[in-house]
């Protein structure tokens, strides 16, 4: 069965809700949520550098004791695109012992001024990591990255963990898993809804599954990238909701794009139909924050076009191999083809809405 978690900000009974809702208030009231919500794990424990000094009755836990034990958790990062990098940012804003690696070895360097270590290949991250995160960009670079030569697998041993945040494939994330717990270390799939400013905001939401232990080990951390996390048993259950989400978010933005067009085609102005759609049964946050720009013809990327046709693809073989007809999905996925085909590939996904420009024929 399911499991989710809200981070929870019911930290101690004389912080008002006023405090701890503050912006100036958030970061503090995030990490002592992060600090209560702690879990043991036989292997290893996780503990950030104390940011502020806090201990928490119910765990007796607190960042003084970590300290004298002298165990800083060390967290491995591999892949630091748009969303790899704020992630990886967060961990090391609050206080975590962060090592990043990422193919294109220019973007760790942002992260190394902050205070990240570096290693060269992701073997040598998760050798010296007690848990390695990877956000990479499809199934083949996950895979490359997981179990490839000098791949974090040849890293790994019993003691460790390996958490795959990438959007994968079903099928993807078991051999990844097979590879990684045949050399004794624990993992967990854990692919994200939540865009680039999410990422930024520590605000998340994780699709889990893999071993429930590693699962709670590393809540706190998950707790600090995130604002809720579900665990959903086995592996390939959290790779599967990814793509059903995607699937129909792919489809939503696509029948706004026909909207937008359709609107403008009648002489509307396609703003007030963003305006009229925030205020009915059918907003969305996804309309209200790309249809603006929509409208001006600006794609500025959070989520690249090019995963999200992934994802649709993905989603259709899903669909496929347990016989369930997405038709929807299906001409939808036509869509972004013609997006990537026409050069759209790394603007923001919204950019959909080009594929279904026409010229008016005179
Ligand atoms: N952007 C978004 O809004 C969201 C994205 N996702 C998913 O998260 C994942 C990452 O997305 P995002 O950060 O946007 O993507 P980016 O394209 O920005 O980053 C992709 C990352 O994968 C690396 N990579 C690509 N190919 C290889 C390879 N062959 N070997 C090693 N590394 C490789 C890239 O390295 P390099 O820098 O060298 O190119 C980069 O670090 C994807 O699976 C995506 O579907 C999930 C939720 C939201
Ligand atoms: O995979 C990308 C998801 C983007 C989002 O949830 O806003």
């Amino acid at each position: 069965m399911a499991t989710s978690f809200v981070k929870s900000t019911s930290i101690h009974p004389h912080i008002s809700s006023a405090f701890l809702t503050s912006p100036s208030n958030y970061c503090l009231s995030k990490a002592m949520a992060l600090v209560s919500s702690f879990c043991p794990h036989p292997h290893f424990h996780f503990t950030t550098k104390p940011i502020f000094s806090f201990s928490s009755k119910q765990n007796n836990f607190s960042t003084s004791i970590a300290q004298a034990e002298g165990k800083q958790t060390k967290i491995g990062f591999l892949g630091l695109g748009i969303m790899g990098s704020p992630m990886a940012q967060n961990l090391l804003k609050a206080g975590c012992d962060v090592t990043v690696w990422n193919r294109t070895k220019s973007k760790c360097d942002p992260l190394i001024s902050l205070g990240a270590k570096y290693e060269s290949c992701p073997e040598g991250v998760a050798a010296s990591c007690d848990v390695t995160f990877a956000m990479l960009a499809d199934p083949e670079s996950a895979v490359d990255v997981a179990c490839g030569k000098n791949g974090a697998a040849s890293g790994l041993s019993q003691g460790k963990g390996y958490v795959d945040v990438s959007t994968v494939d079903v099928a993807t994330s078991k051999l990844i898993s097979e590879h990684i717990k045949a050399t004794g270390a624990e993992f967990l799939e854990a692919p994200v809804s939540g865009s680039k400013k999410p990422a930024e905001d520590g605000q998340l939401i994780f699709l889990t599954a893999g071993d429930r232990s590693l699962f709670e080990a590393t809540s706190t951390l998950l707790d600090i990238m995130g604002k809720s996390k579900f665990y959903l048993g086995d592996v390939g259950n959290g790779a599967a909701m990814k793509l059903v989400v995607n699937m129909i978010m792919g489809s939503m933005m696509a029948s706004f794009s026909e909207g937008i067009l359709l609107s403008e085609k009648v002489g509307l102005d396609p703003s007030v139909l963003v305006e009229v759609i925030s205020q009915g049964a059918i907003s969305a946050p996804m309309y209200s924050m790309k249809g603006p720009s929509m409208v001006k013809s600006s794609y500025p990327t959070a989520f690249p076009l090019k995963h999200q046709q992934k994802d649709l693809r993905l989603a259709l073989a899903l669909a496929e191999s347990v016989s369930q007809p997405i038709p929807i999905a299906a001409a939808t996925n036509e869509l972004y083809k013609i997006a990537k085909s026409r050069g759209l590939s790394d603007q923001d996904f919204s950019a959909v809405i080009e594929a279904l420009k026409v010229k008016l024929q005179h």
